[in-house]
């Protein structure tokens, strides 16, 4: 089975709005939203994994971020090892590179948003973070 490695960021704004994108339609788990980010290649740091992630999807760079947590998850088809990190400040404007849809949400509000299974302990940790 395939085995990913991937580095996420929950992207805040000053008002601890968090950035969501949406997953294009074709793709695994496509159509739902998801926080910014993508595989870990061979060599790579998750720092320097999720900074490249960043600027490739949305053209700004992450400047202060922490570790959340790491979730294991099997779909099946393949399974996810998603190493979440909070960007608590970046530089640049974020713009959907790839075409993706992106949306600022307030923490009350992620509960509303459809995301991947794996996702599922991230809310939780959010909530618990910033209170
Ligand atoms: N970025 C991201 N990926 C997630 C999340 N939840 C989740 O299960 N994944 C899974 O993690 C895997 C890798 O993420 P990705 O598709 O963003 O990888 P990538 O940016 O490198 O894209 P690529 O397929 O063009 O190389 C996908 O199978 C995706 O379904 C999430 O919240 N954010
Ligand atoms: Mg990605």
């Amino acid at each position: 089975m395939q085995r990913v490695h991937v580095a996420v960021g929950v992207i805040l704004d000053p008002q601890q709005n968090i950035l969501l994108t949406r997953r294009h339609g074709h793709v695994h788990q496509g159509g739902l939203w998801e926080f910014p980010g993508g595989k870990v290649e061979p060599g790579e740091s998750l720092a320097t994994a999720l900074a490249r992630e960043l600027r490739e999807e949305l053209d700004i760079a992450p400047e202060r971020s922490s570790p959340l947590l790491a979730i294991h998850h099997d779909y099946g088809d393949k399974s996810v090892l998603l190493d979440v990190h909070v960007v608590w400040q970046f530089s640049g404007e974020p713009r959907g590179l790839e075409g993706q849809p992106l949306a600022w949400v307030p923490v009350a509000e992620l509960q509303d948003y459809a995301f991947p299974a794996a996702n599922e302990p991230i809310i939780p940790a959010i909530r618990e973070l910033l209170g």
